[in-house]
């Protein structure tokens, strides 16, 4: 596990790219991505570079069960916008959060990552330490499936709609066992709010109540943070 502590969001965002480039040069295909405003640096660092994606896969951790991709909050959306109109990639697979059966959409979406084992995984966090949208309580071994939102996350999303009541209430997420099987992992997280779910995940117990904590268990995960976001971490990295 390393830990890696950067001024602000842009010098973790461009850590993030850094790493990504040389996985690329050293032969990574596929790019699992996630969305939310932690990766919006690494995504701009992306667009802005010269490299080229046009070989490369991308898998998404997630989407909300219900909103259309026409739709600005969807991360079918976010994902267009942020990166792929600008780097569009070989091939980009996000979860169907239309699907009219989600469990089946769940089923298909594992054996895409079977069939492209993903290189690098970027993550998030939430302030209750989920990642995707893997809540508290999500078993470790975990596929695909449909998540029903913890108020927390449900709060902590609002802020990007209207109304509290316009934030859907399940998700299509990428399972931890999906996650885990990724070579390498990189999660990311700035800003004061989630001081407290980077300490749990680094340096707290492994349990399913803080399920980025089972990164401590992976042979091969970064941590790119903000000063803030390391602020409560009680051992020098
Ligand atoms: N499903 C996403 C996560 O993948 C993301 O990590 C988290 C944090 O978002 P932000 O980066 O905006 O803090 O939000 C959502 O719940």
């Amino acid at each position: 596990m390393k830990v890696e502590i950067y001024k602000d969001k842009n010098e973790g965002g461009q850590a993030a790219f850094n790493i990504i480039k040389d996985g690329i040069e050293n032969g990574a295909k596929v790019l699992g991505l996630a969305t939310g405003s932690t990766p919006v640096t690494l995504y701009n660092a992306m667009t802005s570079s010269d490299l080229d994606f046009s070989n490369l896969t991308s898998v998404n951790l997630d989407e909300y069960v219900g909103l259309p991709a026409t739709n600005d909050q969807s991360y079918h959306y976010f994902m267009q916008e942020h990166l792929f109109n600008k780097k569009p990639f070989k091939k980009s697979y996000v979860p169907d959060g239309e699907a009219a059966d989600i469990e089946a959409a769940a089923k298909d979406y594992d054996r895409i990552i079977d069939e492209n084992p993903i290189d690098i995984q970027i993550l998030g966090i939430g302030r209750n330490g989920h990642i995707g949208f893997n809540e508290p309580g999500s078993p470790f071994d975990g596929p695909t499936h449909k998540v029903s939102l913890t108020q927390s996350t449900i709060d902590a999303n609002a802020r990007f709609f209207e109304n509290e009541s316009d934030v859907p209430r399940y998700a299509i997420s990428m399972g931890i066992g999906s996650i885990m099987k990724s070579k390498n992992i990189l999660l990311i997280a700035y800003g004061e709010d989630k001081a407290d779910a980077i300490k749990a995940t680094i340096e707290g117990p492994v349990t399913t109540d803080v399920p980025a904590s089972i990164l401590q268990k992976h042979n091969n995960v970064t941590f790119i943070l903000d000063e803030a976001a390391a602020s409560k971490l009680s051992q020098k990295y």
